[in-house]
């Protein structure tokens, strides 16, 4: 699958799906390929330069999708994750994933293919009378730094291919919509699957440490309050 900004096609309900569904996505990616920039920029459509490296969140945000309100609840990783078993419990909370790394950075190309393995691999184990492997994006981050540039379009675009993955190439820095068009293929992805096989989405037990992951509701479309999000900084956006 090639590079495309164009949305994807309005989504028919398949019969089983309620009116507004949570879909839970892991964002995951070697560290500093622009993973929170990228989560950030698709929830408030600001491109937040600030970051701090250590810092995991949950982002729920509401978004309407081809007339459907769909509830996101985004995990953002932290790049250099240590605990084998913690990763574990992240990828088995996740419905679907985006799998990131930067075009200026051939080591973080060449850990995609590793974690889609690992994803795949956890999932067989607990995605029972599924056979399809779970919907995951293989993204391009900073297609603006064109003159640092160390992995092609063609790279990515053949990796894609072999591992059976949409893939896009973005600027977060750049372009909010090609962000959106990140997280509206994987659920366009998403919900392809669920109609071809409804079990594969049914959640998983997942260990008490979940629970620590600190949660941000963040609504810049469709807040209780109306209110739009306003922050200058990355920090203003951080729990307590
Ligand atoms: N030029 C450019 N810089 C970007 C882009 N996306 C992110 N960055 C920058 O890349 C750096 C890392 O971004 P983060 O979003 O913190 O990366 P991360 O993957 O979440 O990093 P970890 O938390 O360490 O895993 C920051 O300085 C961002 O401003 C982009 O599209 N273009």
């Amino acid at each position: 699958m090639s590079t495309n900004f164009a949305l994807p096609r309005p989504l028919r309900r398949s019969g089983s799906l309620p009116a507004s569904r949570t879909i839970r996505i892991v964002v995951l990616g070697q560290g500093a390929v622009g993973k929170t920039a990228m989560t950030v920029r698709f929830i408030t459509k600001r491109f937040i330069g600030e970051y701090d490296p250590t810092l995991e969140t949950i982002y729920r945000h509401e978004a309407a999708i081809s007339g459907e309100v769909v509830r996101f609840e985004i995990l953002d990783t932290a790049g250099q994750e240590e605990d084998a078993l913690l990763i574990e419990e992240k990828i088995k909370w996740g419905d679907g994933f985006v799998i990131v790394y930067s075009v200026t950075d051939r080591c973080s190309f060449d850990e995609v293919m590793r974690l889609c393995f690992l994803v795949n691999h956890i999932h067989s184990n607990s995605r029972k009378g599924s056979s399809d492997p779970p919907p995951i994006v293989i993204v391009a981050n900073k297609r603006d730094l064109e003159f640092d540039r160390m992995v092609t379009t063609e790279d990515g675009e053949n990796l894609s291919k072999a591992l059976k993955h949409p893939f896009c190439e973005v600027s977060t820095r750049d372009s909010y919509e090609e962000t959106v068009v990140v997280f509206h293929t994987l659920y366009s992805e998403m919900m392809k699957q669920l109609s071809s096989s409804p079990t594969s989405f049914r959640r998983r037990a997942v260990s008490k440490l979940m629970d620590k992951i600190p949660k941000i509701h963040a609504n810049s479309t469709l807040g209780s309050t109306g209110r739009s999000f306003s922050f200058n900084s990355f920090r203003d956006f951080l729990p307590e």
